[in-house]
Protein backbone atom coordinates (compact mmCIF):
# COMPACT_ATOMS: atom_id res chain seq x y z
CA UNK A 1 0.00 0.00 0.00
CA UNK A 2 1.58 3.54 -0.92
CA UNK A 3 1.72 5.87 2.10
CA UNK A 4 -0.72 9.59 1.31
CA UNK A 5 0.43 11.43 -1.58
CA UNK A 6 3.08 8.83 -2.78
CA UNK A 7 2.65 7.90 -6.58
CA UNK A 8 2.60 4.22 -7.02
CA UNK A 9 2.44 1.44 -9.86
CA UNK A 10 0.74 -1.49 -9.60
CA UNK A 11 0.53 -4.90 -11.49
CA UNK A 12 -2.88 -5.06 -13.32
CA UNK A 13 -3.92 -8.20 -15.02
CA UNK A 14 -5.54 -7.46 -18.54
CA UNK A 15 -9.16 -7.79 -18.27
CA UNK A 16 -11.42 -6.80 -20.25
CA UNK A 17 -14.27 -6.48 -18.54
CA UNK A 18 -12.69 -3.90 -16.16
CA UNK A 19 -13.43 -0.82 -18.49
CA UNK A 20 -16.58 0.49 -19.76
CA UNK A 21 -14.60 1.35 -23.04
CA UNK A 22 -14.03 -2.48 -23.91
CA UNK A 23 -17.51 -2.47 -25.23
CA UNK A 24 -16.47 -1.94 -28.65
CA UNK A 25 -17.02 -5.67 -29.63
CA UNK A 26 -13.24 -6.30 -30.11
CA UNK A 27 -12.45 -9.84 -29.41
CA UNK A 28 -10.19 -10.95 -26.55
CA UNK A 29 -6.39 -11.80 -27.66
CA UNK A 30 -4.11 -13.55 -26.38
CA UNK A 31 -0.58 -14.96 -27.86
CA UNK A 32 2.34 -13.92 -29.75
CA UNK A 33 2.66 -10.16 -29.72
CA UNK A 34 5.83 -8.35 -31.68
CA UNK A 35 5.84 -4.95 -31.48
CA UNK A 36 8.09 -3.33 -34.04
CA UNK A 37 9.53 0.30 -33.78
CA UNK A 38 10.38 1.54 -36.11
CA UNK A 39 12.76 4.53 -36.40
CA UNK A 40 14.20 3.14 -33.14
CA UNK A 41 17.01 5.06 -32.85
CA UNK A 42 15.04 8.67 -33.16
CA UNK A 43 13.92 11.15 -30.63
CA UNK A 44 9.69 10.12 -30.24
CA UNK A 45 11.38 6.32 -29.65
CA UNK A 46 13.93 6.81 -26.78
CA UNK A 47 11.19 9.77 -24.92
CA UNK A 48 7.53 8.43 -25.45
CA UNK A 49 7.40 4.71 -27.31
CA UNK A 50 10.36 2.99 -25.33
CA UNK A 51 8.78 4.54 -21.98
CA UNK A 52 5.26 3.80 -22.45
CA UNK A 53 5.88 0.06 -23.49
CA UNK A 54 7.98 -0.34 -20.03
CA UNK A 55 4.93 0.90 -18.07
CA UNK A 56 2.94 -1.47 -19.84
CA UNK A 57 5.53 -3.93 -19.38
CA UNK A 58 5.95 -3.26 -15.49
CA UNK A 59 2.27 -2.96 -15.08
CA UNK A 60 1.41 -6.62 -16.50
CA UNK A 61 -0.13 -5.48 -19.66
CA UNK A 62 2.60 -6.91 -21.54
CA UNK A 63 3.64 -10.56 -21.24
CA UNK A 64 7.02 -11.76 -20.74
CA UNK A 65 5.73 -15.01 -22.39
CA UNK A 66 3.99 -13.73 -25.32
CA UNK A 67 6.00 -10.34 -26.45
CA UNK A 68 8.81 -9.20 -28.31
CA UNK A 69 9.69 -5.37 -29.22
CA UNK A 70 11.59 -5.11 -31.92
CA UNK A 71 13.60 -1.41 -32.95
CA UNK A 72 14.36 -0.62 -36.63
CA UNK A 73 16.01 1.94 -38.29
CA UNK A 74 18.90 2.79 -40.17
CA UNK A 75 21.39 3.84 -37.59
CA UNK A 76 23.98 0.77 -37.31
CA UNK A 77 23.87 -0.25 -34.02
CA UNK A 78 23.80 -3.49 -32.02
CA UNK A 79 20.86 -4.83 -29.58
CA UNK A 80 22.88 -3.55 -26.21
CA UNK A 81 23.54 0.19 -27.67
CA UNK A 82 19.98 0.43 -28.69
CA UNK A 83 19.30 -0.85 -24.85
CA UNK A 84 21.54 1.25 -23.72
CA UNK A 85 19.86 4.50 -25.58
CA UNK A 86 16.95 3.91 -24.25
CA UNK A 87 17.75 3.10 -20.72
CA UNK A 88 18.15 7.03 -19.56
CA UNK A 89 14.61 7.74 -20.70
CA UNK A 90 13.11 4.82 -18.50
CA UNK A 91 11.58 5.72 -14.82
CA UNK A 92 14.38 5.23 -12.66
CA UNK A 93 16.35 3.45 -15.51
CA UNK A 94 19.73 3.93 -14.00
CA UNK A 95 19.10 2.19 -11.40
CA UNK A 96 18.86 -1.50 -13.21
CA UNK A 97 15.91 -2.78 -11.68
CA UNK A 98 14.87 -6.67 -12.67
CA UNK A 99 11.93 -4.41 -14.28
CA UNK A 100 14.10 -2.65 -16.40
CA UNK A 101 16.79 -5.56 -16.87
CA UNK A 102 14.07 -8.27 -18.26
CA UNK A 103 12.47 -5.26 -20.33
CA UNK A 104 15.40 -4.49 -22.25
CA UNK A 105 15.90 -7.98 -22.58
CA UNK A 106 12.79 -8.07 -24.54
CA UNK A 107 14.32 -5.93 -27.00
CA UNK A 108 16.28 -6.75 -30.34
CA UNK A 109 17.28 -4.16 -32.99
CA UNK A 110 17.06 -4.73 -36.97
CA UNK A 111 19.07 -2.43 -39.30
CA UNK A 112 17.96 -2.00 -42.76
CA UNK A 113 16.71 1.03 -45.06
CA UNK A 114 12.70 2.38 -45.17
CA UNK A 115 12.73 1.74 -48.69
CA UNK A 116 14.47 -1.72 -49.29
CA UNK A 117 13.46 -5.39 -48.91
CA UNK A 118 16.12 -6.95 -47.28
CA UNK A 119 16.12 -4.48 -43.66
CA UNK A 120 12.59 -6.42 -43.93
CA UNK A 121 12.87 -9.43 -44.83
CA UNK A 122 15.98 -9.84 -41.87
CA UNK A 123 12.74 -7.79 -39.65
CA UNK A 124 10.27 -10.63 -40.66
CA UNK A 125 12.82 -13.02 -40.22
CA UNK A 126 13.69 -11.87 -36.89
CA UNK A 127 9.65 -11.80 -36.00
CA UNK A 128 9.16 -15.39 -37.38
CA UNK A 129 11.75 -16.99 -35.05
CA UNK A 130 10.40 -14.97 -32.19
CA UNK A 131 6.57 -16.51 -32.86
CA UNK A 132 8.44 -20.01 -33.63
CA UNK A 133 10.22 -19.99 -30.56
CA UNK A 134 6.69 -19.30 -28.41
CA UNK A 135 5.29 -21.73 -30.37
CA UNK A 136 2.74 -19.96 -31.46
CA UNK A 137 -0.62 -21.33 -32.52
CA UNK A 138 -3.43 -20.35 -34.64
CA UNK A 139 -4.87 -16.65 -34.06
CA UNK A 140 -1.60 -15.71 -32.24
CA UNK A 141 0.69 -13.89 -34.31
CA UNK A 142 0.18 -10.10 -33.77
CA UNK A 143 2.09 -7.52 -35.11
CA UNK A 144 2.07 -3.89 -34.41
CA UNK A 145 4.11 -1.47 -36.21
CA UNK A 146 4.94 1.54 -34.86
CA UNK A 147 6.01 4.42 -36.93
CA UNK A 148 7.55 6.60 -35.16
CA UNK A 149 9.71 7.83 -38.26
CA UNK A 150 8.87 11.35 -40.75
CA UNK A 151 5.98 10.91 -42.27
CA UNK A 152 7.70 11.21 -45.92
CA UNK A 153 8.69 7.79 -45.17
CA UNK A 154 5.50 6.15 -44.04
CA UNK A 155 4.73 5.27 -48.02
CA UNK A 156 7.76 3.33 -48.80
CA UNK A 157 7.93 1.46 -45.21
CA UNK A 158 3.66 0.61 -45.66
CA UNK A 159 5.03 -0.85 -48.49
CA UNK A 160 7.46 -3.04 -47.30
CA UNK A 161 5.65 -3.98 -44.35
CA UNK A 162 2.89 -4.83 -46.56
CA UNK A 163 5.65 -7.30 -49.13
CA UNK A 164 7.44 -8.82 -46.78
CA UNK A 165 6.45 -8.48 -42.96
CA UNK A 166 2.36 -8.99 -42.51
CA UNK A 167 1.41 -11.74 -39.80
CA UNK A 168 1.76 -15.09 -41.22
CA UNK A 169 -2.03 -16.46 -42.39
CA UNK A 170 -1.46 -19.88 -41.01
CA UNK A 171 -1.04 -18.35 -37.82
CA UNK A 172 -4.16 -15.80 -38.29
CA UNK A 173 -3.72 -12.93 -35.61
CA UNK A 174 -3.45 -8.98 -36.99
CA UNK A 175 -1.05 -6.77 -38.36
CA UNK A 176 -1.76 -3.16 -37.45
CA UNK A 177 0.53 0.11 -38.33
CA UNK A 178 0.24 2.81 -35.83
CA UNK A 179 1.09 6.67 -37.75
CA UNK A 180 2.53 9.68 -35.88
CA UNK A 181 1.50 13.34 -36.88
CA UNK A 182 2.01 15.26 -38.99
CA UNK A 183 -0.30 13.66 -40.99
CA UNK A 184 0.47 15.34 -44.08
CA UNK A 185 0.96 19.61 -44.69
CA UNK A 186 -3.16 20.52 -46.14
CA UNK A 187 -5.94 18.54 -47.08
CA UNK A 188 -4.16 17.61 -50.33
CA UNK A 189 -0.85 16.35 -48.83
CA UNK A 190 -3.06 14.20 -46.04
CA UNK A 191 -5.52 12.92 -49.30
CA UNK A 192 -2.83 11.96 -50.81
CA UNK A 193 -1.18 10.32 -47.80
CA UNK A 194 -4.16 8.77 -46.92
CA UNK A 195 -4.67 6.97 -50.26
CA UNK A 196 -0.79 5.70 -50.49
CA UNK A 197 -1.08 3.82 -47.42
CA UNK A 198 -5.41 3.24 -48.09
CA UNK A 199 -4.18 1.44 -50.54
CA UNK A 200 -2.49 -0.81 -48.69
CA UNK A 201 -3.85 -1.44 -45.42
CA UNK A 202 -7.75 -1.26 -44.01
CA UNK A 203 -8.88 1.56 -42.05
CA UNK A 204 -9.47 -0.65 -38.84
CA UNK A 205 -5.58 -1.82 -39.35
CA UNK A 206 -4.39 1.84 -39.40
CA UNK A 207 -4.21 3.99 -35.90
CA UNK A 208 -3.55 7.57 -36.56
CA UNK A 209 -2.13 8.51 -33.25
CA UNK A 210 -2.98 12.19 -31.65
CA UNK A 211 -1.39 11.86 -28.22
CA UNK A 212 -3.75 14.12 -26.50
CA UNK A 213 -6.66 12.22 -27.52
CA UNK A 214 -5.16 9.75 -24.62
CA UNK A 215 -4.22 12.38 -21.76
CA UNK A 216 -6.22 11.48 -18.45
CA UNK A 217 -8.80 14.56 -18.72
CA UNK A 218 -9.44 14.39 -22.40
CA UNK A 219 -10.60 11.39 -21.75
CA UNK A 220 -12.66 12.35 -19.05
CA UNK A 221 -14.22 14.74 -21.29
CA UNK A 222 -17.20 11.71 -22.12
CA UNK A 223 -18.11 11.26 -19.24
CA UNK A 224 -18.37 14.55 -17.52
CA UNK A 225 -20.71 15.79 -20.22
CA UNK A 226 -23.10 12.49 -20.50
CA UNK A 227 -22.87 10.69 -17.29
CA UNK A 228 -24.20 13.91 -15.71
CA UNK A 229 -27.29 15.40 -15.19
CA UNK A 230 -26.19 19.07 -14.38
CA UNK A 231 -24.29 19.77 -17.60
CA UNK A 232 -27.11 18.28 -19.99
CA UNK A 233 -29.25 21.20 -19.91
CA UNK A 234 -26.80 23.36 -19.63
CA UNK A 235 -23.96 22.45 -22.18
CA UNK A 236 -25.83 24.43 -24.96
CA UNK A 237 -25.73 28.08 -26.66
CA UNK A 238 -28.72 29.64 -24.26
CA UNK A 239 -26.06 28.94 -21.23
CA UNK A 240 -22.66 28.94 -22.72
CA UNK A 241 -21.14 32.40 -23.51
CA UNK A 242 -17.79 30.85 -25.75
CA UNK A 243 -15.30 28.47 -24.93
CA UNK A 244 -11.45 28.29 -25.11
CA UNK A 245 -9.12 25.59 -25.88
CA UNK A 246 -5.95 26.68 -24.71
CA UNK A 247 -2.18 25.11 -25.00
CA UNK A 248 0.87 27.12 -23.78
CA UNK A 249 4.44 26.14 -23.75
CA UNK A 250 6.84 28.22 -21.64
CA UNK A 251 10.01 27.02 -23.64
CA UNK A 252 10.29 27.19 -27.48
CA UNK A 253 11.30 25.25 -30.40
CA UNK A 254 14.60 24.33 -28.63
CA UNK A 255 16.72 22.97 -31.07
CA UNK A 256 13.40 21.43 -33.70
CA UNK A 257 13.35 24.81 -35.63
CA UNK A 258 14.11 23.18 -38.73
CA UNK A 259 11.73 20.72 -38.66
CA UNK A 260 8.95 23.50 -36.86
CA UNK A 261 9.64 26.11 -39.10
CA UNK A 262 8.02 23.73 -42.16
CA UNK A 263 4.75 23.38 -40.12
CA UNK A 264 4.22 26.08 -37.16
CA UNK A 265 2.14 26.33 -34.21
CA UNK A 266 -1.14 25.45 -35.88
CA UNK A 267 -0.38 22.66 -38.02
CA UNK A 268 1.96 21.42 -34.87
CA UNK A 269 -1.11 21.74 -32.34
CA UNK A 270 -3.91 23.55 -33.33
CA UNK A 271 -5.37 21.22 -36.23
CA UNK A 272 -4.95 17.99 -34.41
CA UNK A 273 -4.37 18.25 -30.61
CA UNK A 274 -6.98 21.31 -30.07
CA UNK A 275 -9.63 20.46 -32.82
CA UNK A 276 -9.71 16.89 -31.17
CA UNK A 277 -10.34 18.35 -28.07
CA UNK A 278 -12.91 20.90 -29.55
CA UNK A 279 -15.38 17.78 -30.88
CA UNK A 280 -15.09 16.18 -27.52
CA UNK A 281 -16.36 19.32 -26.11
CA UNK A 282 -18.67 19.83 -28.92
CA UNK A 283 -20.25 16.76 -30.11
CA UNK A 284 -23.51 15.22 -29.53
CA UNK A 285 -24.26 12.16 -27.12
CA UNK A 286 -22.93 9.25 -29.42
CA UNK A 287 -25.50 6.53 -29.37
CA UNK A 288 -22.97 4.29 -27.71
CA UNK A 289 -19.37 3.94 -26.57
CA UNK A 290 -18.52 2.35 -29.82
CA UNK A 291 -15.65 4.24 -31.97
CA UNK A 292 -17.10 4.26 -34.97
CA UNK A 293 -20.37 5.95 -33.16
CA UNK A 294 -18.07 8.11 -31.16
CA UNK A 295 -16.05 8.69 -34.15
CA UNK A 296 -19.37 9.81 -36.66
CA UNK A 297 -20.36 12.58 -33.71
CA UNK A 298 -16.59 14.00 -34.17
CA UNK A 299 -16.88 13.84 -37.64
CA UNK A 300 -20.15 15.76 -37.70
CA UNK A 301 -18.80 18.45 -35.48
CA UNK A 302 -15.75 18.61 -37.77
CA UNK A 303 -18.10 19.25 -41.08
CA UNK A 304 -20.57 21.89 -39.31
CA UNK A 305 -17.25 24.12 -38.35
CA UNK A 306 -17.61 27.92 -40.81
CA UNK A 307 -14.55 28.72 -42.56
CA UNK A 308 -12.04 30.70 -40.39
CA UNK A 309 -12.31 34.47 -40.88
CA UNK A 310 -8.48 36.33 -41.45
CA UNK A 311 -10.22 38.85 -38.84
CA UNK A 312 -10.77 35.96 -36.03
CA UNK A 313 -7.10 35.26 -36.40
CA UNK A 314 -3.81 36.11 -34.87
CA UNK A 315 -0.77 35.11 -35.32
CA UNK A 316 2.34 35.52 -33.54
CA UNK A 317 6.12 34.56 -33.67
CA UNK A 318 8.22 34.81 -30.57
CA UNK A 319 11.60 37.13 -30.70
CA UNK A 320 14.90 35.11 -30.81
CA UNK A 321 12.77 32.32 -33.24
CA UNK A 322 14.94 32.61 -35.87
CA UNK A 323 18.16 33.12 -34.36
CA UNK A 324 18.11 29.11 -34.66
CA UNK A 325 20.33 28.29 -37.72
CA UNK A 326 18.04 26.33 -38.99
CA UNK A 327 14.96 28.61 -39.76
CA UNK A 328 15.12 30.69 -42.36
CA UNK A 329 15.90 34.93 -41.51
CA UNK A 330 13.14 35.44 -43.74
CA UNK A 331 10.19 33.29 -41.69
CA UNK A 332 6.96 34.69 -41.26
CA UNK A 333 5.96 30.54 -39.72
CA UNK A 334 3.78 31.16 -36.52
CA UNK A 335 4.83 30.14 -33.25
CA UNK A 336 1.33 31.06 -31.25
CA UNK A 337 -1.75 31.27 -33.19
CA UNK A 338 -5.36 31.99 -31.92
CA UNK A 339 -8.18 31.10 -34.21
CA UNK A 340 -12.02 31.58 -33.63
CA UNK A 341 -14.07 28.65 -34.80
CA UNK A 342 -17.90 28.77 -35.39
CA UNK A 343 -19.76 25.61 -35.32
CA UNK A 344 -23.08 26.10 -37.69
CA UNK A 345 -25.48 23.77 -35.62
CA UNK A 346 -28.56 23.71 -33.45
CA UNK A 347 -26.72 23.21 -30.20
CA UNK A 348 -23.89 26.19 -30.77
CA UNK A 349 -24.81 28.63 -33.08
CA UNK A 350 -22.89 32.12 -31.92
CA UNK A 351 -20.98 30.42 -29.49
CA UNK A 352 -17.07 31.33 -30.34
CA UNK A 353 -14.80 28.36 -29.75
CA UNK A 354 -11.47 30.20 -29.48
CA UNK A 355 -8.37 28.25 -29.87
CA UNK A 356 -5.48 29.66 -28.67
CA UNK A 357 -1.65 27.83 -28.70
CA UNK A 358 1.69 29.41 -28.37
CA UNK A 359 5.22 28.20 -27.59
CA UNK A 360 7.70 30.47 -25.47
CA UNK A 361 5.36 32.16 -23.62
CA UNK A 362 4.70 32.79 -19.53
CA UNK A 363 3.44 29.46 -18.72
CA UNK A 364 3.19 25.73 -18.97
CA UNK A 365 -0.65 24.70 -19.34
CA UNK A 366 -3.32 23.04 -21.46
CA UNK A 367 -7.04 23.59 -20.40
CA UNK A 368 -11.05 23.85 -21.74
CA UNK A 369 -12.45 27.28 -20.04
CA UNK A 370 -15.96 26.86 -20.58
CA UNK A 371 -17.26 30.18 -19.62
CA UNK A 372 -21.39 30.92 -19.01
CA UNK A 373 -23.42 33.45 -19.88
CA UNK A 374 -24.29 36.37 -17.06
CA UNK A 375 -26.99 35.87 -14.73
CA UNK A 376 -30.33 37.19 -16.10
CA UNK A 377 -31.93 39.70 -13.64
CA UNK A 378 -28.80 39.72 -11.34
CA UNK A 379 -29.64 41.14 -8.56
CA UNK A 380 -25.61 41.25 -6.87
CA UNK A 381 -24.64 43.99 -9.58
CA UNK A 382 -22.81 46.12 -7.66
CA UNK A 383 -20.49 43.55 -6.37
CA UNK A 384 -20.10 41.41 -9.58
CA UNK A 385 -17.70 39.07 -9.24
CA UNK A 386 -17.77 37.32 -12.64
CA UNK A 387 -18.93 34.39 -14.58
CA UNK A 388 -19.23 30.98 -14.19
CA UNK A 389 -16.42 29.61 -15.58
CA UNK A 390 -16.08 25.55 -16.08
CA UNK A 391 -12.11 24.76 -16.40
CA UNK A 392 -10.85 21.49 -17.33
CA UNK A 393 -7.15 21.77 -16.79
CA UNK A 394 -5.74 18.89 -18.88
CA UNK A 395 -1.99 19.12 -17.66
CA UNK A 396 0.07 20.20 -15.65
CA UNK A 397 -1.63 19.75 -11.98
CA UNK A 398 -4.68 17.90 -13.54
CA UNK A 399 -7.73 19.41 -12.36
CA UNK A 400 -11.55 19.91 -13.23
CA UNK A 401 -12.77 23.08 -11.19
CA UNK A 402 -16.12 25.31 -11.36
CA UNK A 403 -15.96 28.99 -10.96
CA UNK A 404 -19.27 30.17 -8.74
CA UNK A 405 -20.04 33.12 -6.81
CA UNK A 406 -20.82 32.53 -3.41
CA UNK A 407 -20.85 35.01 -0.23
CA UNK A 408 -17.89 35.89 1.20
CA UNK A 409 -17.83 34.55 4.74
CA UNK A 410 -18.63 37.17 7.34
CA UNK A 411 -21.50 39.84 8.43
CA UNK A 412 -21.67 41.16 5.53
CA UNK A 413 -23.85 40.43 2.16
CA UNK A 414 -20.76 40.65 -0.62
CA UNK A 415 -19.86 38.28 -2.76
CA UNK A 416 -16.66 35.92 -3.98
CA UNK A 417 -15.49 34.22 -6.56
CA UNK A 418 -14.53 30.97 -5.37
CA UNK A 419 -14.43 27.15 -7.01
CA UNK A 420 -15.41 23.56 -6.68
CA UNK A 421 -12.61 22.07 -7.08
CA UNK A 422 -11.90 18.28 -8.37
CA UNK A 423 -7.96 18.48 -8.42
CA UNK A 424 -6.66 14.67 -8.90
CA UNK A 425 -3.17 15.10 -7.34
CA UNK A 426 -5.28 15.43 -4.10
CA UNK A 427 -8.44 13.74 -4.82
CA UNK A 428 -6.74 10.18 -5.92
CA UNK A 429 -3.95 10.15 -4.03
CA UNK A 430 -1.81 7.08 -4.73
CA UNK A 431 -3.45 7.04 -8.14
CA UNK A 432 -1.12 6.75 -11.37
CA UNK A 433 -2.08 8.60 -14.01
CA UNK A 434 -0.97 6.65 -17.41
CA UNK A 435 1.13 8.83 -19.74
CA UNK A 436 -0.99 9.20 -23.15
CA UNK A 437 1.08 6.92 -25.26
CA UNK A 438 0.77 4.13 -22.90
CA UNK A 439 -3.11 4.11 -22.60
CA UNK A 440 -2.75 4.41 -26.55
CA UNK A 441 -0.32 1.61 -27.37
CA UNK A 442 -2.53 -0.37 -24.96
CA UNK A 443 -5.85 0.31 -27.25
CA UNK A 444 -3.85 -0.11 -30.35
CA UNK A 445 -2.84 -4.09 -28.90
CA UNK A 446 -6.96 -4.32 -27.69
CA UNK A 447 -7.64 -3.49 -31.24
CA UNK A 448 -10.07 -0.16 -30.22
CA UNK A 449 -9.51 2.88 -32.35
CA UNK A 450 -11.99 5.18 -30.32
CA UNK A 451 -8.86 6.94 -29.40
CA UNK A 452 -7.67 7.35 -33.16
CA UNK A 453 -8.02 10.01 -35.81
CA UNK A 454 -10.37 8.14 -38.75
CA UNK A 455 -9.92 9.22 -42.69
CA UNK A 456 -12.91 10.99 -42.45
CA UNK A 457 -11.85 13.26 -39.42
CA UNK A 458 -8.63 13.76 -40.87
CA UNK A 459 -9.54 15.17 -44.06
CA UNK A 460 -12.27 17.12 -42.25
CA UNK A 461 -9.96 18.79 -39.96
CA UNK A 462 -7.93 19.81 -42.96
CA UNK A 463 -10.79 20.81 -44.61
CA UNK A 464 -11.24 23.66 -41.42
CA UNK A 465 -7.35 25.01 -41.39
CA UNK A 466 -6.38 24.32 -45.20
CA UNK A 467 -7.31 27.72 -47.20
CA UNK A 468 -6.20 29.89 -43.57
CA UNK A 469 -3.00 27.67 -43.79
CA UNK A 470 -2.28 28.75 -47.25
CA UNK A 471 -2.75 32.68 -46.96
CA UNK A 472 -0.36 32.37 -43.95
CA UNK A 473 2.01 30.10 -46.54
CA UNK A 474 1.54 33.09 -49.10
CA UNK A 475 2.53 35.86 -46.98
CA UNK A 476 -1.13 36.98 -47.00
CA UNK A 477 -1.31 37.33 -43.11
CA UNK A 478 1.42 38.05 -41.21
CA UNK A 479 2.80 37.00 -37.45
CA UNK A 480 3.08 39.61 -34.86
CA UNK A 481 6.48 39.75 -32.64
CA UNK A 482 6.08 39.06 -29.05
CA UNK A 483 8.12 39.15 -26.10
CA UNK A 484 9.45 35.16 -25.14
CA UNK A 485 8.05 34.92 -21.32
CA UNK A 486 4.91 37.17 -22.19
CA UNK A 487 1.41 35.96 -22.82
CA UNK A 488 1.68 36.51 -26.68
CA UNK A 489 0.77 39.55 -29.11
CA UNK A 490 -1.68 41.60 -27.42
CA UNK A 491 -3.80 41.83 -30.47
CA UNK A 492 -4.69 38.20 -29.16
CA UNK A 493 -6.32 39.06 -25.91
CA UNK A 494 -7.98 41.98 -27.89
CA UNK A 495 -9.49 39.26 -30.27
CA UNK A 496 -10.72 37.50 -27.02
CA UNK A 497 -12.75 40.82 -25.20
CA UNK A 498 -14.07 40.93 -29.21
CA UNK A 499 -15.31 37.72 -29.11
CA UNK A 500 -17.36 38.06 -25.93
CA UNK A 501 -14.67 36.61 -22.86
CA UNK A 502 -15.27 38.65 -19.89
CA UNK A 503 -11.91 37.70 -17.56
CA UNK A 504 -12.25 37.89 -13.58
CA UNK A 505 -9.76 39.98 -12.70
CA UNK A 506 -7.93 39.67 -9.17
CA UNK A 507 -8.80 36.36 -8.94
CA UNK A 508 -6.23 33.02 -9.88
CA UNK A 509 -6.79 29.30 -8.94
CA UNK A 510 -4.39 28.20 -7.02
CA UNK A 511 -3.74 24.13 -7.20
CA UNK A 512 -4.75 22.66 -3.66
CA UNK A 513 -1.58 21.01 -2.09
CA UNK A 514 -1.55 17.95 0.43
N1 LIG B 1 9.74 13.91 -30.95
C1 LIG B 1 8.56 14.20 -30.44
O1 LIG B 1 8.43 14.62 -29.28
C2 LIG B 1 7.32 14.01 -31.26
C3 LIG B 1 7.39 13.46 -32.53
N2 LIG B 1 6.23 13.23 -33.24
C4 LIG B 1 6.28 12.63 -34.57
O2 LIG B 1 6.87 11.33 -34.48
C5 LIG B 1 7.64 11.04 -35.62
C6 LIG B 1 9.07 10.76 -35.23
O3 LIG B 1 9.58 11.89 -34.54
P1 LIG B 1 11.08 12.00 -34.01
O4 LIG B 1 11.47 10.74 -33.32
O5 LIG B 1 11.19 13.27 -33.30
O6 LIG B 1 11.88 12.11 -35.37
P2 LIG B 1 13.43 11.95 -35.65
O7 LIG B 1 13.84 13.10 -36.47
O8 LIG B 1 14.20 11.66 -34.40
O9 LIG B 1 13.42 10.67 -36.61
C7 LIG B 1 13.21 9.34 -36.17
C8 LIG B 1 14.16 8.42 -36.92
O10 LIG B 1 13.78 8.44 -38.29
C9 LIG B 1 14.94 8.35 -39.11
N3 LIG B 1 14.94 9.52 -40.01
C10 LIG B 1 15.06 10.81 -39.68
N4 LIG B 1 14.98 11.59 -40.78
C11 LIG B 1 14.79 10.78 -41.82
C12 LIG B 1 14.59 10.97 -43.21
N5 LIG B 1 14.60 12.19 -43.74
N6 LIG B 1 14.43 9.90 -44.00
C13 LIG B 1 14.41 8.67 -43.45
N7 LIG B 1 14.58 8.43 -42.14
C14 LIG B 1 14.76 9.46 -41.33
C15 LIG B 1 16.15 8.36 -38.20
O11 LIG B 1 16.57 7.02 -38.01
P3 LIG B 1 17.73 6.33 -38.85
O12 LIG B 1 18.51 7.41 -39.56
O13 LIG B 1 18.53 5.60 -37.83
O14 LIG B 1 17.03 5.43 -39.76
C16 LIG B 1 15.60 8.87 -36.88
O15 LIG B 1 16.27 8.32 -35.78
C17 LIG B 1 7.49 12.25 -36.53
O16 LIG B 1 6.42 12.01 -37.39
C18 LIG B 1 7.15 13.37 -35.55
O17 LIG B 1 6.48 14.42 -36.13
C19 LIG B 1 5.00 13.51 -32.73
C20 LIG B 1 4.88 14.07 -31.48
C21 LIG B 1 6.01 14.40 -30.65
O1 LIG C 1 2.67 17.09 -30.55
C1 LIG C 1 3.33 17.90 -29.91
O2 LIG C 1 3.11 18.01 -28.60
C2 LIG C 1 4.09 18.58 -27.75
C3 LIG C 1 3.38 18.89 -26.44
O3 LIG C 1 2.88 17.71 -25.88
P1 LIG C 1 2.47 17.68 -24.35
O4 LIG C 1 1.87 16.33 -24.16
O5 LIG C 1 3.71 17.91 -23.56
O6 LIG C 1 1.50 18.79 -24.14
C4 LIG C 1 4.69 19.83 -28.34
O7 LIG C 1 5.77 20.27 -27.54
C5 LIG C 1 5.20 19.52 -29.74
O8 LIG C 1 5.64 20.73 -30.36
C6 LIG C 1 4.14 18.91 -30.59
O9 LIG C 1 4.71 18.41 -31.80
Amino acid sequence: MAAVGEWHCEKRPFDKSESFANNNENVPETGCLSIVVLGASGDLAKKKTFPALFNLYRQGFLQLNDVHIFGYARTKISDDDLRDRIKGYLPNGNDVTEDVKNFLLLIKYVSGSYDAPEGFQALDKAISEHEFSKNSTEGSSRRLFYLALPPSVYPPVCRMIKSHCMNKSDLGGWTRIVVEKPFGRDLESAEELSSQIGELFEEPQIYRIDHYLGKELVQNLLVLRFANRLFLPLWNRDNIANVQIVFREDFGTDGRGGYFDQYGIIRDIIQNHLLQVLCLVAMEKPVSLKPEHIRDEKVKVLQSVLPIKDEEVVLGQYEGYKDDPTVPDNSNTPTFATAILHIHNERWEGVPFILKAGKALNSRKAEIRVQFKDVPGDIFKCQKQGRNEFVIRLQPSEAIYMKLTVKQPGLEMSTAQSELDLSYRQRYQGVVIPEAYERLILDTIKGDQQHFVRRDELKAAWEIFTPLLHRIDNGELKSLPYKPGSRGPAEADQLLEQAGYVQTHGYIWIPPTL
